[in-house]
């Protein structure tokens, strides 16, 4: 008795990618199934990144498949694709920016940029086109954080060359301006230099932009959130009473315009100390998860506060590449996950579908 499609589609059903939790049918993953003379062919396409997850799971697929009687062979392809995902309501995409990511604290200081960098570097250690943009005005760390140095080129004296570390694209306010200069931009001074960064840069087809966002929730950081196409916010925060006060006007301001929270990261939740190792939550404890169920959103992640995140990343290699199998590096993997996650979740853009409606008196 030969096997149909059916058959593959009810194995596949099976399958739980466990990264998500889901399976591959319901999780719209499987891009196509065909059965021809009892020969199998899936192609299976995640819309998050997971490079590091293909092998294993192509081994599971073909294991279930290769156990249906009566299948010869299986050919399974396992490849990623991340989309455009809707932003806010009358804002459209920029060109060769599919999802706008902003990381956010209400408080300076709160470890905002080691978090940003390192979901940056996480994102693009899964196969994602990366780009970082150090949009901190006030304090640009980026380029110490990457160990960067110099101006971005500019080939036609309009736009700029983004810089280039660790497989992600990079442009800061750092690279412009000398970074012992006082900085006292005026608030249209500021958002209008973030407009340059943002929109000429010749960001070269990136899945996701991070941007690490100015610390605080006032009228400069209103105004980006406002006219910029993101897809979603991280808000950090550090345990303290007083952080989590920023965090919750941070969040509150998101709300405001429209645009989702994608997860909270707690920051130095416990102290690990370098000699015994012991861990202590000299900051207190709780209260981000407090903060989460009280506004319904998702706490993706706790760092510890560990002198071995302040060292790398200050010394111009963050975490995630200084030390990818440690403990910590695990955390901004799976942070980077729940973000990659929560961005899928929502709906594509569909700007890009519709023609510009143009009003004319004739
Ligand atoms: N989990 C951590 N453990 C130890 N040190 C940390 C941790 N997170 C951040 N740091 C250190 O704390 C300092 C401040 O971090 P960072 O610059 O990321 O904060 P920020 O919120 O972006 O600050 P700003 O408001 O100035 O932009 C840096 O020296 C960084 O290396």
């Amino acid at each position: 008795m030969s096997i149909d499609n059916a058959q593959i589609q009810a194995v596949l059903a099976q399958i739980i990618d466990p990264q998500r939790g889901e399976d591959l049918i319901s999780t719209k993953s499987v891009r196509r199934s065909v059965v021809e003379n009892d020969c199998v062919t899936v192609e299976v396409v995640l819309d998050y990144p997971a490079q590091s997850q293909f092998e294993a799971l192509h081994t599971r697929i073909t294991n279930a498949l290769a156990a249906v009687p009566g299948v010869k062979s299986v050919d399974v392809t396992i490849s990623q694709q991340i989309v455009a995902r809707a932003v806010q309501p009358g804002i459209k995409l920029l060109p060769h920016i599919k999802n706008i990511i902003a990381v956010a604290s209400g408080k300076g200081g709160v470890g905002k940029s080691t978090t940003a960098v390192n979901l940056a570097l996480a994102l693009a250690a899964e196969g994602a086109s990366v780009g970082l943009l150090d949009a901190d005005i006030y304090g640009p760390s980026q380029p110490m954080m990457l160990g960067l140095e110099g101006k971005p080129e500019s080939k036609d004296g309009k736009s700029m060359e983004p810089l280039e570390r660790y497989g992600i694209q990079v442009n800061s306010i750092g690279f412009l301006v000398e970074t012992d200069t006082p900085m006292v931009w005026r608030g249209p001074m500021v958002t209008s230099a973030f407009d340059q960064l943002l929109r000429q840069t010749n960001w070269r087809e990136l899945d996701y932009l991070i941007v690490d966002m100015p610390p605080g929730t006032g009228d400069i950081q209103l105004t980006l959130a406002q006219r910029v196409p993101v897809t979603g916010a991280v808000i950090v925060t550090t345990p303290q009473d007083i952080a989590l006060l920023d965090a919750k006007r941070g969040l509150k301001m998101f709300e405001k315009v429209q645009v989702p929270i994608l997860g909270i990261v707690e920051n130095m939740s416990t102290h690990i100390c370098s000699n015994c190792g012991h861990a202590e939550s000299i900051f207190g404890a709780g209260g981000a998860e407090q903060m989460c169920k009280q506004f319904g959103v998702e706490l993706i992640g706790s760092l510890p506060l560990d002198m071995s995140i302040r060292e790398r990343t200050d010394a111009g290699c963050p975490t995630v590449v200084a030390q990818p199998h440690g403990r910590n590096a695990q955390i901004y993997h799976d942070i980077a996950r729940k973000v990659a996650f929560a961005v899928a979740r929502k709906a594509r853009d569909m700007s890009s579908k519709f023609p510009d409606i143009v009003v004319q008196n004739t």
